[in-house]
């Protein structure tokens, strides 16, 4: 699969920038409100009790602000994070090492936790529930299991797929919070606010315009006001205004909407091949040579999001939004 400049997943250049631009508190973190609402009572609950936080889940698609929250709740509550992720972790004595080294009230924090081994989230459950970690030592008949006590910690998990996590392993988080895609009144802030840390000048339209091609994503909005820099530097004096912005968006192949070429291509060819469908999953991976997987996972969230597309019984199929996108007439019944 290709790299795409409006991909909702952070690339390999892209970690440590990522990291520079992370708001540090609930009041810099835009947008979000519902979630970041309940968390504030929650966390002013538990500095009141000076009790830990309970355990969390953060789920919802790539490059919404997961990570970012997590370490906004370590910060909040005024403790460490520390940092795994699901994969990262394979044999049961990896997450006992990681659990008896936190201090009293620490976060947890496991990203892809729907990766999780099973066998680890069996050590997981009372971990979660009592703070304590059941070991066997030895083996064999000699084998005894010893109950070893944990410091109270908050764990939190992040996921983009809240579907494949075991139901017994959400059931032991007190709270669960979806993360939903951005208005672009919000993204348009949160251009604002990187612009502003990179020191770069940009007037309200451009940023207007950056935020409307983001997809809903702050990663992809801080991706493409990047570029629109980078572009701005070369042709310009540095400062973004809307005629640098719109050029170098279209060098990009950005659309107005977001969409490049290859949403452009997922959708014409439905419209061209299949006459707008319904058309299923798998014929129009073949046509357009993809894994069903990849279109599934990647190219369709956005699409079905904005609703030029719709899943249904019998297929895909594109709407009457898609036709006027492109210009097109929409076709009779
Ligand atoms: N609410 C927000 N306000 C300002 N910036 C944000 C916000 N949410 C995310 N960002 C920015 O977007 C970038 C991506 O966020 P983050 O890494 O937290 O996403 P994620 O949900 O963890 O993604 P992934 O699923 O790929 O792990 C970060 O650099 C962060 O600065
Ligand atoms: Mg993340």
């Amino acid at each position: 699969m290709e790299d795409r400049i409006i991909s909702s997943e952070a690339n390999q250049s892209e970690v440590t920038i990522e990291q520079s631009l992370r708001p540090q508190t609930l009041k810099q973190y835009i947008g979000q409100d519902t979630v970041k609402k309940n968390l504030e009572i929650f966390i002013e609950a538990a500095r009141l009790r000076r009790e830990t936080l309970d355990h969390v889940l953060l789920y919802g698609p790539p490059g919404l602000g997961k990570t970012t929250l997590a370490v906004i709740i370590a910060n909040e509550m005024g403790v460490n994070i520390r940092t795994t992720s699901g994969p990262a972790i394979e044999r049961p004595g990896d997450l006992a090492a990681i659990l008896t080294a936190l201090e009293p009230g620490d976060v947890l924090f496991i990203d892809e936790i729907h990766r999780l081994p099973r066998t680890i989230e069996e050590v997981l459950y009372p971990a979660m529930e009592d703070f304590c970690l059941d070991i066997v030592i030895g083996k064999g008949p000699s084998a005894r299991s010893v109950r070893l006590d944990l410091p109270p910690f908050t764990l939190v998990g992040a996921t983009t797929r809240a579907g494949s996590l075991s139901a017994p392993l959400r059931d032991r988080f007190g709270v669960l919070s979806r993360l939903e895609y951005y208005k672009e009144d919000q993204l348009k802030s949160i251009v604002k606010r990187t612009a502003e840390l990179f020191e770069t000048q940009i007037d309200d339209p451009s940023a207007a315009e950056i935020a409307r091609r983001a997809r809903g994503t702050p990663r992809i909005a801080n991706r493409l006001l990047r570029r629109v820099r980078d572009f701005a530097q070369v042709k310009g004096n540095g400062e973004i205004n809307l005629v640098l912005a719109k050029e170098a968006l279209e060098l990009l192949q950005v659309d107005r909407l977001g969409l490049d070429h290859i949403d452009h291509k997922l959708l014409k060819g439905i419209i061209e091949k299949f006459r707008g469908g319904p058309v299923g999953l798998d014929t129009i991976a073949a046509s357009i040579g993809e894994e069903a997987e990849t279109i599934e996972d990647v190219y369709e969230p956005y699409l079905l999001q904005i609703g030029f597309l719709q899943r249904t019984p019998r297929g895909r199929v594109i709407t009457g939004a898609v036709y006027h996108h492109f210009g097109m007439e929409v076709p009779g019944p």
